[in-house]
């Protein structure tokens, strides 16, 4: 049997009676990004945080290089990053602090100089050591993008990784997410953005009927 990376086979979930999405089926390898598409409510969050996961609301199998994620939870997790859509950050501690914590959340420690590198892949140079209630909304979210960065993954789900940032930051996540496929990561993703990326790009349209 050829090795999957991720495989979700007949997800089905709903809310309040309403099915958000039924027979839900897809595989994603090693350099493949996925997009998650669809009105809002439509479920794309909700499917994000089931592949994250952070909900049980769901039936049907989501396999992990061929494994059943319930069987490898904890190795699953660790070979995951979720950035959510919130903030995702302690508005008290520095950017500095909080990566340290998301780090240490992975078993990371004493690697300053990497977050600090990553703080500055970000554009956040000046600012590691500021409380994040000072940043913008665009320098919080960016606190919570250096996470891709110094927290080795090889799979993203990113959920709208664009909110609340310039331009010109939209582009440059757009070249990460593509040098992460490049280098044999698989990204998965909500945006209502028209993604421009270096990479085959694959669209799930949630919604009526889907
Ligand atoms: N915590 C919750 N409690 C009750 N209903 C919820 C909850 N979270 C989501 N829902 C419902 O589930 C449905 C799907 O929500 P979800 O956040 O997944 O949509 P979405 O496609 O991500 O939307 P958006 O584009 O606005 O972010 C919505 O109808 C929403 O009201």
């Amino acid at each position: 049997m050829a090795d999957t990376g991720l495989e979700v086979r007949q997800l089905y979930s709903e809310r309040d009676d309403r099915v958000l999405f039924g027979d839900l089926c897809f595989t994603l390898n090693a350099g493949d990004v996925l997009q998650i598409a669809g009105p809002n409510g439509s479920g794309k969050t909700s499917l994000l945080r089931i592949l994250a996961g952070l909900s049980s609301r769901y039936q049907g199998d989501i396999l992990w290089h061929n494994n059943s994620l319930n069987q490898q939870r904890a190795d699953y997790l660790q070979q995951l990053l979720y950035i959510g859509h919130g903030a995702g950050i302690k508005a008290g501690l520095s950017p500095l602090e909080n990566l340290r914590w998301s780090c240490a959340l992975r078993g990371l420690q004493n690697n300053d100089n990497q977050i600090r590198e990553a703080l500055l892949k970000v554009g956040l140079r000046g600012f590691e050591e500021q409380a994040c209630y000072s940043l913008s909304a665009g320098q919080q979210r960016r606190v919570n993008l250096a996470r891709l960065f110094c927290i080795p993954a090889q799979l993203w789900i990113l959920d709208e990784p664009f909110t609340a940032i310039d331009q010109r930051g939209v582009a440059e996540i757009e070249a990460w997410i593509s040098d992460f496929a490049d280098g044999g990561g698989t990204v998965l993703l909500t945006t209502h953005h028209r993604l421009g990326i270096s990479r085959p790009l694959r669209v799930i349209e949630l919604g009526e009927g889907s």
